[in-house]
């Protein structure tokens, strides 16, 4: 295994090509608020897995709204070169009354693909892809929490996005779902190229997944630190070298969380 560097300046994302995601200066102040994040300057490059950690409340699902066009920055620049970014939350979102299928076949025509029979031949490939083939008349309420996650991942590549935006996309499933949802996971990312951008609490989730590892400070939001990850991939959670990582991460991010007294 190589070894694990950890840095505690600015990691170059790859400065020389377009990125898939820029931000430049970001600051965000919600009406009558202090501000909640302050300056963030963050270069995610194409098909690169970036985890953004942080205490809670430290801003990151706002900065993930902001990457995703659904707020505005108060300061800074954003941009996504290749257009809109795809989005995923903890809770699947899929409408209940629309079957697996039905959900995946609404992102593809909001996409634009207009033939039915080329959007159900995609949907099946893309239920194939979250290995749930078979499950396009299943309803919401009859599959598992880490299916109906597996329908969402699908639904968010339906969007065919070379940015997909996750957003604690794990945090309310069992540690077994979540560990094979893990695997999953890598291997979408490894075969379609896509740039991730995770959001998590969770440091040990952020180094078994991601190539970079960003640290945001609490009030306001600011990147405190961030690290590479040289793991080889696969791995696994209870890797040495991923717990030694994390133990050092974590001990920053104490720091942050104690310096705001939570
Ligand atoms: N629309 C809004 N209007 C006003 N305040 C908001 C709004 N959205 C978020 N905030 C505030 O911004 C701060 C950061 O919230 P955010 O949800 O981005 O944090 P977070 O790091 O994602 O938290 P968690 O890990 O708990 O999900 C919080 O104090 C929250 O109350």
């Amino acid at each position: 295994m190589t070894a694990t560097i950890a840095e505690s300046t600015t990691v170059d994302a790859g400065a020389s090509a377009t990125p898939a995601v820029r931000l430049s200066g970001v600051g965000k102040t919600f009406r009558g608020g202090a501000p909640v994040l302050d300056g963030i300057d963050l270069t995610v490059a194409p098909g690169e897995f970036v985890c953004l950690l942080g205490a809670s409340g430290c801003g990151k699902s706002t900065l993930l709204n902001l990457i995703a066009d659904l707020d505005a920055p108060s300061s800074g620049t954003v941009e996504v070169p290749s257009g809109r970014a795809a989005l995923m939350f903890q809770e699947s979102a899929l409408f209940p009354w629309l079957t697996a299928g039905e959900n995946i076949d609404l992102a593809l025509r909001l996409r634009g693909l207009s033939g039915r029979r080329d959007r159900r031949a995609e949907t099946e490939r893309l239920l194939d892809l979250v290995r749930l083939r078979g499950a396009y008349d299943k309803r919401p309420h009859q599959l598992s929490g880490g299916m109906r996650q597996r329908v969402a991942l699908a639904r968010a590549l339906a969007q065919d996005s070379p940015v997909l935006l996750m957003d604690e996309p794990f945090a309310a499933l069992d540690a077994i779902t979540r560990d094979v949802l893990h695997e999953e996971l890598i291997r979408l990312w490894e075969a379609t190229g896509l740039a991730v951008v995770f959001v998590t609490h969770n440091v040990r989730e952020a180094v078994r997944l991601g190539q970079r590892v960003v640290l945001l400070s609490s009030r306001p939001g600011r990147v405190a630190r961030e690290w590479r990850v040289d793991i080889p991939q696969p791995r696994r959670i209870e890797d040495k070298a991923v717990a030694d990582l994390s133990v050092e991460i974590t001990d920053d991010l104490r720091k942050e969380i104690s310096r705001h007294g939570r």
